[in-house]
């Protein structure tokens, strides 16, 4: 049964990510952590490194060589601290892989130096060989091959310099070898899973990211339908008023708090006048500029606590809170006079149009809108029968209101 294809190849070897640009976005995600991590280990390996000029001292009398030790050991140490700084500031994991190669390639230069100069102390610098390059793949990770070659250049370098200046037998050599191949393959699996894990874990954590995007674009796109649709139904089209289910909604609020506050509460029905005849004349387009001009005229001229919605065709409605009738037909007049002063067509600027307006209202607990409407809507009627451009308050407003 063959293994289903991961959903993100990574490298058999490197354990890198295969798609370039996944690999770049990671390397760019882990790089402040990366950066750190390495200034801290080249911090500690330096003076770790340095501290053996005291068995150098103690194992070699003062000679050339020693100096040449402990000379060698100071550019190692100063480097290492130098290029801890500078990978701390500089090391973009991305576009300067080399600082971070550098330091491990001096150190390496360093430790098969040291047999060069101290051919004596092979035994105790294999085993400085073998915790080195486990050092190497654990304390520098997310650069395996980077790590990989500068091992194999400690190894093959230290072994080298050991055949060329000690006189160890060849199956010593061998166990060395052997010894290292086996360090080498520890630290390059443990590291290789390291690796891998790593990239799984950010890959899934980039999925997450993407689907919790998508989420909330889709909570976004959802949101501005949702708005789109209220917009739609609240709003009146031509006129941008509320819509008559709207209206209702919101008078029938404004009127429930008129009666706990036993507050005055006012309607009016408008209708325009010979509205028709406008139609007729200039068209259907002209008519609805009028009506679209003289709801936005209605809307200035009222409070902002008041309410406007279009009722239907050329008929508006009005909830006036805290507004007796008395105070409603004042309204009205100034209404009336506002629609009145309208250009309704640029060539014709005599022409006035006129409304009629019936109002209903009082401070009343039993009124319901419903009932109000109707009582605008007879005082509307009524005006219209008295000759039109009136306004008219119902015979059903009680005095005492
Ligand atoms: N342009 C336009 N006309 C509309 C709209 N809604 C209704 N109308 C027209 O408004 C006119 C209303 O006519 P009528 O009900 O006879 O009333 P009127 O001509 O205003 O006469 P009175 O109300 O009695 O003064 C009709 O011709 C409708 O077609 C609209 O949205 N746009």
């Amino acid at each position: 049964m063959s293994s289903p294809t991961p959903r993100y190849p990574l490298h058999r070897l490197t354990g890198q990510f295969l798609e370039p640009a996944r690999e770049a976005s990671y390397r760019r995600e882990i790089a402040p952590r990366a950066r750190l991590e390495s200034s801290l280990a080249l911090c500690v390996a330096a003076p770790v490194f340095g501290m053996f000029a005291i068995s150098d001292y103690h194992y070699l009398e003062p000679s050339i060589e020693l100096t040449l030790l402990l000379a060698m050991r100071l550019v190692v140490v100063v480097a290492c601290l130098a290029l801890a700084v500078a990978i701390g500031r500089l090391g973009d994991f991305s576009r300067r892989l080399w600082l971070h190669a550098l330091p491990l390639w001096i150190l390496a230069t360093g430790i098969i130096l040291i047999v060069l100069l101290r051919p004596e102390s092979l035994a105790t610098q294999v085993t400085a060989l073998v915790v080195a390059t486990i050092a190497f793949y654990l304390l520098i990770p997310n650069l395996l091959p980077v790590v990989a070659f500068a091992s194999l250049y400690l190894n093959l370098g230290f072994l080298a310099s050991a055949v060329a200046m000690t006189d160890i037998s060849a199956v010593v050599v061998l166990r060395i070898g052997l010894l290292l191949v086996m360090t080498n393959a520890v630290g390059f699996f443990a590291l290789l899973r390291l690796e891998r894990l790593q990239r799984t874990q950010f890959a899934l954590l980039e999925e997450e990211r993407v689907q919790n995007r998508q989420l909330m674009e889709e909570i976004a796109h959802r949101k501005s339908l949702e708005a789109q649709l209220r917009q739609v139904a609240e709003r009146d089209e031509l006129t941008g008023l509320d819509s008559r289910r709207h209206f209702m909604a919101r008078a029938e609020a404004l009127l429930r708090r008129a009666r706990h506050e036993k507050a005055p509460f006012s309607l009016f029905m408008i209708d325009v006048d010979h509205f028709k005849a406008i139609n007729d004349t200039w068209g259907h387009g002209q008519g609805d500029r009028v009506l679209a001009a003289l709801a936005e005229t209605c809307q200035r001229s009222l409070r902002p606590q008041d309410v406007i919605g279009r009722f239907g065709g050329e008929e508006f409605i009005v909830a006036l809170p805290d507004t007796h009738p008395r105070e409603a037909l004042m309204v009205a007049e100034r209404l009336q006079q506002r629609i009145s002063d309208l250009e309704v067509m640029e060539a014709l600027p005599e022409h006035r149009l006129t409304v009629t307006i019936g109002i209903a209202g009082g401070v009343d607990e039993d009124a319901d809108l419903d009932t109000l409407i109707q009582q605008a809507d007879q005082a509307l009627y009524a005006g219209k029968h008295a000759g039109r451009n009136r306004a008219v308050v119902s015979q059903e407003v009680s005095d005492e209101a």
